[in-house]
């Protein structure tokens, strides 16, 4: 499955510029039906049909559809939001090939289907269902009917994954050309069910002229870059992360030395408080760990240019002392993350930050993290963590079910293997540790983050339930394997 999500409004120009080459809009929708039909009967026996049609051309799609089943013999029956006579365009040359009868929409017409296809709204909601759509929806989800959705589960926006109103759960959703962000971020994702991507004829060309900027999360996007060690290199040449280690909270710090060892740096250094030092080095063996008692002795340790990526807050505690090593770090030319407590050092204050930082920090904010440093913005989770990636010039991965991962020059990653079992304390020490440790080898900002969002969610899905945060570093060996093979 291609990895490009388009908007609705890319989605429109391509079908457009296939439109412009010579592809008409009747067969663009003889194929986007054909492709439903053929789902349905993919993944379901011969069965009773209810068709619901809305008004633009997503039921345009669904009268295509329902032609096909009726042909199979499957026995159908087909409702309309509106009018026959209202239909514009390609929908009403899609009607006039139904010359069984077209139902008004209404919840009778399920009686007796083994199977639903909504077929109301696709890219063209532009506000809440209400009325007869509404009533129809809220009762397929009272009757629990199997259901397969046209492009999206009608409610759903396309855009953001946000629920208009209210949107059905669909078994199986079948989307054409290239996904939009609605089959990955939460809420649309969860209702898509399994998505099936449908090539409709859309000639080659015109994806690369649309130039998407928003990706799925997964190794296309990254993989030929992923820094595998050399048959001639050393330790010294696969990076050194420096971490540091807060006095009080220290399993932060040590399951995000423990992820970047195992992400491949070559060397990790710990700069502890002195009177941790021991307790640091009796847990990590391979870890080198080293008293910074003040800020001038971590300053010291950032002055040697080997240390090249740096990782600084989890369990750092927040206030003025890690304000100030974060700003000392900034001001060397090192990459890094910044992560947990610094979001809460900087509150409401990122003007410091966005002065220094640059696309080879990443900034792994969880929700409420993020409002913390960048304010209520608004929009969907793409939007925002682009804004907050524009506004601060560093790599924004916005951490949570659907983590998303954005450049201040637009472009942004969607993760979709994260499992809740994610969810447990430590799990974000552990990816802020991951893309330290990618950085080190010298991944770039966007890759690293993406990349490590993207083992992370792999690591959790090894692990599965009852994992707890330890147990992902010690996933990320057979992850790293299959990737490898992949490759
Ligand atoms: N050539 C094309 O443009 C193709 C389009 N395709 C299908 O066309 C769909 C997009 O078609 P449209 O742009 O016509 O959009 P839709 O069919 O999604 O809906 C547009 C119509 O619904 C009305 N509407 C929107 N929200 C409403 C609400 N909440 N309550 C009541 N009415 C509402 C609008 O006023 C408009 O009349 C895609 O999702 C896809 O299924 C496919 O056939 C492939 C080719
Ligand atoms: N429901 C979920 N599904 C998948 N991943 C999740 C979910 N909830 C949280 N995560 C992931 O778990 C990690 C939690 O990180 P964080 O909130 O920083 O926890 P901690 O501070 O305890 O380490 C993040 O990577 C986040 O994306
Ligand atoms: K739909």
């Amino acid at each position: 499955m291609a990895d490009e999500l388009l908007t609705v409004a890319e989605m429109g120009r391509a079908d457009r510029a296939a439109m412009a080459a010579g592809v008409p809009g009747p067969v663009l929708m003889e194929r986007a039906g054909a492709a439903v039909a053929a789902a349905a009967l993919a993944r379901w026996s011969p069965c009773p049909v209810a068709v619901l049609c809305g008004p633009g051309n997503n039921g345009g799609d669904g009268f295509v559809a329902a032609h096909l089943l009726a042909e199979r013999g499957w026995p159908v029956r087909l409702a309309l939001l509106g009018e026959v006579a209202a239909l514009r365009g390609d929908a009403a040359w899609a009607a006039s090939g139904w010359t069984a009868p077209v139902e008004r929409l209404e919840t009778g017409v399920l009686d007796g289907a083994g199977l639903v296809i909504d077929a109301l709204f696709g890219a063209g909601l532009s506000r809440p269902l209400d009325g007869p759509a509404a009533d129809i929806v809220g009762e397929i989800g009272r009757r629990a009917l199997p259901l397969l959705a046209v492009d999206v589960p009608s409610g759903v926006r396309g855009d953001d994954g946000a629920v208009l109103g209210c949107a059905p759960r669909a078994d199986l959703t079948v989307t054409f050309h290239r996904r939009k962000p609605a089959h990955v971020l939460l809420p649309g994702r969860l209702l898509c069910g399994e998505v099936v991507l449908a090539d409709i004829g859309i000639p080659d060309g015109v994806v690369e002229a649309i130039a998407p900027r928003t990706w799925e999360n997964g190794p296309r996007l990254w993989g030929a870059r992923y820094p595998w060690p050399r048959p001639e290199g050393h330790k010294y040449s696969r990076g050194h992360a420096l971490v540091l280690g807060g006095a009080v909270m220290t399993g932060a710090a040590r399951l995000a030395a423990r992820a970047a060892l195992r992400a491949g740096a070559g060397l990790v250094t710990i700069a502890a408080p002195p009177e941790t030092v021991t307790l640091y080095a009796l847990s990590l063996p391979s870890a080198i760990v080293l008293p910074a008692p003040d800020g001038a002795a971590f300053e010291a340790l950032l002055d040697d240019p080997r240390r090249n990526a740096v990782l600084l807050g989890p369990g750092a505690g927040p206030g003025e002392a890690l304000a100030t090593r974060v700003l000392a770090a900034l001001a060397r030319d090192r990459s890094g993350v910044l992560d947990a407590d610094v979001f809460t050092s900087f509150a409401g204050g990122l003007e410091p930050l966005a002065l220094r930082l640059h696309d080879r920090w990443v900034l792994t904010p969880h929700d409420g993290e993020f409002v913390r440093l960048f304010g209520p913005l608004p929009g969907s989770r793409l939007d925002r963590a682009r804004a907050a990636a524009r506004a601060c010039g560093a790599v924004v991965l916005l951490k949570g079910a659907d983590t998303v991962v954005a450049h201040p020059d637009g472009r942004a990653a969607v993760t979709t293997n994260a499992p809740p079992d994610l969810a447990t304390a430590g799990s974000g020490d552990v990816l802020a540790g991951l893309i330290v440790g990618l950085l080190a080898q010298g991944m770039d900002g966007f890759d690293a983050a993406c990349a490590g969002a993207w083992l992370h969610g792999e690591a959790g899905r090894a692990v599965g339930p009852g994992l707890i945060a330890e147990d992902l570093p010690e996933a990320l060996p057979a992850v790293l394997r299959r990737l490898k093979a992949d490759a």
